[in-house]
């Protein structure tokens, strides 16, 4: 069996039960793009024979080494990627009318198109993100070019032409009935892609720049093809009385989306920062799940998300970049940031005389995986390490060439290495890059190898 793999050493990974599982001393078996068998290395004689396999099937990490699942970034705006690192002076909507509406609108020009987005998904598969779940913009052709890219490079994504009908500049508005035309030929074009590692997503921006018979109308191709939908809700505050005017029916911000038929299991609402009870219940009652933006919250003033609220009422957590509003397009940064809006609840509790339980590391490294997995509807397919599921993992290298941090002999446990790499750890430390079994990225070289090179 020439296709399969079998990696021998340690794996770190969440289960719903606990958030940080360390299997030391394993032997994971990878047919094609799926895990065979987990078991411990003492029975690797035993499991080589029973699939026919010979010792070079197997690769040994090294003792420093260890494979943790791929991250999984719930929301990305890749033609943002252009201007990431820059413009961080204004809050949202100014943001939105002086950076990125104009930005956004050269995606109409494909050369410019396909260089930008293979940059993304290149830097992002070098980050360690295997799954992402990508905004393009209003144009059909280059929203289709951008998938043609993902494919070329092997990762897996969620990818939406973006719906925007009004309240946006006249250079950046879309007819509605054209926006919705486009949307369902850009969902047939992608599925014609034949790729099951590319799933188009019903993309209606925000409640502010989508009528209620546009977000109505994309709703319905979300349910004609059973798809994920992805949109903004409860960002900022001036956002959410924007919402109240444009949708004057005096409903809330999520019943705005709700009686538009576009919260579903497979939702994915970005930011969700000002929501009452009456919403968070609705949010649960629909299973929709929220992308918490962390960098992005903060780089433009936006709020801060009580994350531990929302998970000890179950809602369904990842975690996103949200290039550009945040200016990392790593989910190490989303991971260090949400323990930091965290600890600023925990700090605000004590002024209030509270308590707060902060989220720990372990906690937020469930939610930049298997919590992703969740949020995009992917759980029974990627998020964690378990017999049937795709292989998406990274190899993590502490002590490569020009590390990112150092380690002692105070690190004894590969607990304390994880937390370091972490925190401390960059892309230098991320050795190799599998999506669905394949090796997309290998340190200092890009292996360029699409799921149809097998
Ligand atoms: O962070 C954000 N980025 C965007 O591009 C956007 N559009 C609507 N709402 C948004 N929020």
């Amino acid at each position: 069996m020439a296709s399969t793999q079998v990696f021998c050493g340690t794996f770190i990974h969440s289960t719903n039960k606990d958030p940080l599982s360390i299997l030391e001393n394993t032997i994971i078996g990878v047919e094609r793009d799926k895990i065979i068998f987990i078991d411990k290395e003492d029975k690797i004689k035993e499991r080589l024979e029973e699939y026919r396999l010979s010792n070079n099937t197997v690769k040994h990490l090294t003792s420093d080494q260890f494979i943790i699942p791929g991250f999984v970034d719930t929301h990305a705006h890749a033609p943002q990627y252009t201007f990431c690192g820059k413009g961080m002076d204004k809050g949202l909507l100014d943001w939105l009318e002086c950076y990125t509406f104009p930005t956004e609108a050269n995606f109409k020009d494909p050369e410019f198109a396909r260089d930008v987005y293979s940059k993304v998904v290149d830097r992002f598969l070098k980050n360690g993100t295997t799954t992402a779940s990508y905004y393009a913009t209003i144009h059909k052709e280059t929203s289709i070019l951008f998938c043609k890219i993902i494919d070329e490079y092997g990762q897996r994504a969620l990818v939406g032409k973006v719906n925007v009908d009004q309240k946006a500049p006249e250079y950046y508005i879309e007819n509605t009935a054209e926006s919705v035309a486009e949307t369902e030929e850009f969902v047939k074009a992608v599925t014609a892609l034949e790729n099951p590692l590319i799933t188009p997503c019903v993309t209606p921006r925000f409640a502010v720049s989508c009528s209620e018979e546009l977000m109505r109308e994309v709703g319905q191709i979300a349910k004609k093809f059973h798809l994920p939908i992805q949109t903004h809700l409860s960002e900022c505050r001036p956002e959410c009385q924007m919402v109240k005017h444009v949708h004057p029916k005096g409903l809330n911000y999520t019943d705005v989306y709700n009686h538009a038929g576009l919260l579903t299991k497979r939702t994915i609402l970005a930011h969700s920062i000002y929501l009452s009870d009456e919403e968070i219940d609705v949010i649960k009652l629909k299973g929709c799940g929220i992308s918490h933006c962390p960098n992005s919250n903060l780089t433009l003033k936006s709020g801060l998300l009580n994350t531990r609220t929302l998970l000890d009422k179950n809602i369904k957590i990842g975690l996103g970049t949200d290039i550009a509003g945040g200016y990392s397009p790593s989910m190490l940064n989303a991971i260090r940031q949400t323990v930091q809006v965290s600890n600023t609840h925990a700090i605000l509790a004590e002024k209030d005389g509270k308590e707060y339980k902060p989220l720990n590391f372990k906690e937020v490294f469930r939610l930049a995986t298997l919590g992703g997995s969740q949020v995009l509807g992917l759980s029974d397919v990627i998020g964690n390490f378990e017999v049937g599921k795709q292989f998406d993992a990274l190899i993590i290298d502490p002590q490569c060439t020009n590390s990112a941090f150092d380690l002692f002999d105070s690190d004894k446990t590969k607990e304390d290495i994880l937390e370091k790499f972490l925190f401390m750890g960059d892309d230098r430390n991320i050795k190799s890059v599998y999506v669905a079994g394949r090796c997309v990225y290998e340190a200092g070289k890009r292996v360029v190898l699409s799921h149809r090179d097998s």
